[in-house]
């Protein structure tokens, strides 16, 4: 498998891609950019407590390892130290109260995520996501983009006892279709996904365009980097 984006279409030839059954998505920077409506949600949440809001640029580096995670670099950075649990978790549940309120007024779809999906069921591959994002937001946001009916399951980072770098949520959507971890392959934006994948023993595909704490996603040695997931259609 070559790690040039030059190519248009990665199945064209590629005996690798070829012997995949299911293909696991990471959501936010993958999918869907979320960072507008996250960003919002971080400012309310801080301004709640008196703290100012941060820039949206910097809430993009601090996506990826779920809102609690979220939320504590945000305080850590308003406050110049790391936050008591108490105040962070005040901080927390005010997050989730007002993503819940307005998840999807800026968010976007990315382009070629409808038609990648559409093309990769097609060749009746089993579909999963797995984000490190609570449960709770996955269907609001499927739903309201109309993705809910392509994946035959979905993951968050509370649904079980670890989250993504942690190669469980991947080893479990595996299980569920029935598939070799070998067969599997991980698609996401954040070195996270790709260490997740690598540790669950699947191919790995990057994209380029969403968010990896400031850092080439390449430097993670994904099997693959692509630019769009038009590019696996
Ligand atoms: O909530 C997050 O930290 C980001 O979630 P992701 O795993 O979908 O990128
Ligand atoms: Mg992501």
């Amino acid at each position: 498998m070559t790690t040039s984006s030059s190519r248009r279409n990665v199945f064209d030839g590629n005996s690798i891609l070829d012997a995949i059954q299911a293909v696991v998505f990471d959501l936010d920077g993958t999918l869907i950019d979320s960072v507008p409506d996250l960003a919002t949600a971080v400012g309310r949440a801080l301004k709640d407590h008196g703290l100012a809001a941060p820039p949206e640029a910097q809430v993009r580096d601090w996506v990826g390892n779920g809102s609690r995670k979220l939320l504590e670099r945000a305080l850590t950075d308003a406050l110049e130290e790391k936050p008591g649990s108490e105040l962070l978790d005040s901080v927390h549940q005010r997050f989730l109260y007002h993503y819940g309120q307005a998840p999807a007024v800026a968010t976007r779809l990315y382009p070629g995520v409808k038609e990648g999906l559409e093309a990769l069921k097609a060749r009746g591959l089993h579909l999963a996501l797995v984000t490190n994002k609570p449960e709770a937001f996955i269907a609001p946001l499927l739903e309201h983009f109309g993705l809910a009916s392509f994946f035959g399951l979905w993951l968050g980072g509370d649904s079980l006892s670890r989250k993504k770098p942690d190669p469980l949520p991947l080893l479990h959507a595996a299980k569920h279709f029935g598939v070799d971890a070998e067969t599997c392959l991980m698609v996401g934006d954040s070195r996270h996904d790709i260490e997740a994948g690598q540790a669950a023993g699947f191919r790995t595909l990057a994209v380029s365009y969403g968010y990896n704490h400031g850092e080439p996603i390449a430097h993670s040695q994904p099997d693959l980097v692509v630019e769009s997931l038009r590019q696996i259609f």
